[in-house]
């Protein structure tokens, strides 16, 4: 699903208009028509029932207006309150306030009276229609809004709120003041960001997207990012051939482990077999490779000499360098520690390994001392996947700095240094170099526990191994990383989910995205 930015959905209303000669009023109209259907749709009402619509002073107030005449014509009661005086209405919003009864609307401009005015017709609703602030919301929501939004959020009756909940930034989804908590939002053209970013997102609904009369072409061309949903996300996904056998899947080669940090290597092999991998190597210190031994099966292990250190060196770079033909992909950094020896091997293998090459925990820390050498490393095919905290040192700014705008950061660094970046949180950004961007719709807050980002790293460079390019990899790895905590939150719940839950998930995750035929489940003739 396609999702844009506020900004962009003006700029589309504009072109629309202006360069494509479709009248402002025409668009309205449709916006209003596009409601009154989900009103029925979703809430199963086509009889008269009561409306209560709470408009402002712009033009998503004036949707607020069509969808009172529609409602009207349709049998239903409606009250209209206009939290504006009259004559600030203005353009296609006043033509429309112009065709509604004047006993259907009411003005109140005076905070505190909003409650006293209102109650007894508010409690009588059988849906409220939000037509406050849509993409012209500007500034935190105070005053008489601020009431208004706390008295449809405690009416206690389904909300339909026009375009975007008001008090929701349309590209940020932050909440500006307060907000209202809609049941089903109908938006126009596109989803807004604002519609899947926390905590838009909670607020939002069920999401509707209406076809106005807006170019498809306009939508198409605007910029914007790509929402993965398990419907998109399976489209990704390569069906296997019967007569396949482990070459075709790719031997991803991981470097990872240190004392003390054994749980993340394992994790992160046992990911790459579960995420599909033909085979699986694990280079790791000597002096845990017993442990290793028995923490993994499926994968194979290599010790690589650490004079009982119990961490890698630069002196296993030669070993390391002689395990890389052959290998389809590289993960650098589960657990791996940051001695400076070891910070010196992650930047050795960055200039020297030519295959693709996920850099996560450690590995990325190794980095951060330096982000520059990245602009070193010898392959193309680079993938980091960064939470906030390593973000902020891979850019030497504060963790705010990244929340602050995080598909912004993700994307100016993915473009100064020419890799793919994933970065984590709810709603990770998924960002190539070129600056497409993807933003995952799986996953919950079960997954914020140790060892989840190890899963993902050991997902990602087995799909890299298994000859997904390095975009595909990292959009199908983080939504089905997600979407397998989902599964394992249906068995047991999100409290005290581990990542070798997740991990254990993960065929089921990919059953469900991609069912086997039903001529392949049990032997055929
Ligand atoms: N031609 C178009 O542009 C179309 C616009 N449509 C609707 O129009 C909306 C955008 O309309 P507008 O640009 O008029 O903006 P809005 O209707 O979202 O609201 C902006 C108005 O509220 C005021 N405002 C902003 N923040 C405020 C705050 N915190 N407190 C008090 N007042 C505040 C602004 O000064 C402005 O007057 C869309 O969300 C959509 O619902 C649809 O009718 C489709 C066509
Ligand atoms: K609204």
């Amino acid at each position: 699903m396609k999702v844009i930015a506020a900004q962009t959905m003006q700029e589309l209303d504009r072109q629309a208009i202006q360069e494509h000669g479709i009248p402002g009023l025409e668009l309205m109209e449709h916006a209003g028509h596009a409601c009154m259907e989900a009103i029925f749709h979703e809430f199963g009402y086509s009889g008269g029932k009561r409306a209560f619509i709470f408009a402002g002073r712009g033009n998503n107030g004036g949707d607020g207006y069509v969808i009172a005449r529609l409602l009207l014509q349709s049998g239903w009661q409606v009250r209209v309150c206009i939290l504006a005086e009259r004559d600030r209405i203005c353009g296609d919003a006043a033509i429309n306030l112009e065709q509604l009864p004047p006993a259907a609307v009411s003005y109140c401009t005076v905070p505190g009276q909003l409650a006293g005015q209102f109650q007894e017709e508010l409690s009588q609703a059988d849906v409220i229609v939000d037509a406050l602030f849509g993409t012209g919301l500007n500034s935190e929501v105070v005053g008489i809004h601020q009431e208004a939004v706390e008295l449809i959020n405690a009416a206690g009756c389904p909300i339909l709120a026009v375009d975007i909940p008001s008090g929701i930034h349309g590209t940020s989804g932050r909440v500006l003041g307060c907000a209202v908590r809609a049941t089903v939002t109908v938006t126009f053209a596109a989803a807004k960001l604002g519609h899947v970013l926390y905590p838009g997102a909670d607020h939002t609904g069920r999401l509707v997207v209406a076809d106005i009369g807006i170019p498809a072409e306009l939508v198409e061309n605007a910029s914007g990012c790509e929402f993965l949903t398990a419907e998109s996300i399976a489209l990704l996904l390569r069906r296997r051939d019967r007569q396949a056998h482990k070459g075709h899947f790719g031997h991803s080669l991981i470097v990872a482990g240190s004392r003390g940090k054994t749980g993340a290597a394992a994790l992160s092999a046992n990911s790459a077999v579960r995420a599909g991998s033909g085979l699986v190597t694990l280079a790791v210190p000597e002096s845990l490779n017993p442990i290793l031994e028995v923490k993994t099966t499926e994968a194979m292990t290599v010790p690589l000499a650490d004079s009982g250190s119990g961490y890698l060196t630069d002196s296993a770079f030669p070993a390391i360098e002689g395990l890389l033909p052959g290998k389809d992909a590289l993960a650098i950094g589960p657990g791996l520690g940051l001695h400076p020896a070891t910070v010196a091997l992650v930047r050795a293998l960055l200039k020297t390994a030519d295959l693709p090459l996920v850099i996560d925990a450690d590995g990325l820390n190794a980095v951060a001392q330096d982000a520059n050498c990245l602009l070193d490393k010898k392959s193309t095919h680079v993938v980091l996947t960064p939470h906030p905290g390593e973000m902020a040192r891979l850019m030497g700014a504060t963790i705010a700095d990244v929340e602050n705008d995080r598909i912004a950061t993700a994307r100016k660094f993915a473009a100064a240094f020419g890799v793919h970046l994933i970065l984590k949180g709810s709603r990770t950004i998924i960002v190539a170099p070129d600056g497409s961007t993807a933003i995952n719709g799986s996953g919950n807050p079960g997954m914020a526990s140790g060892g989840m980002g190890d899963v993902l790293t050991g997902i990602i460079v087995s799909l890299l191994g298994q000859g997904y390019n390095c975009h595909d990899a990292c959009r199908l790895g983080v939504f089905i990383h997600g979407y397998a905590a989902d599964l394992v939150a249906q068995d047991k719940g999100e409290i005290g989910m581990n990542a070798g839950d997740v991990l254990e998930k993960l065929p089921y995750a990919y059953h469900n995205l991609l069912p086997l035929p039903k001529e392949n489940s049990v032997c055929r003739p």
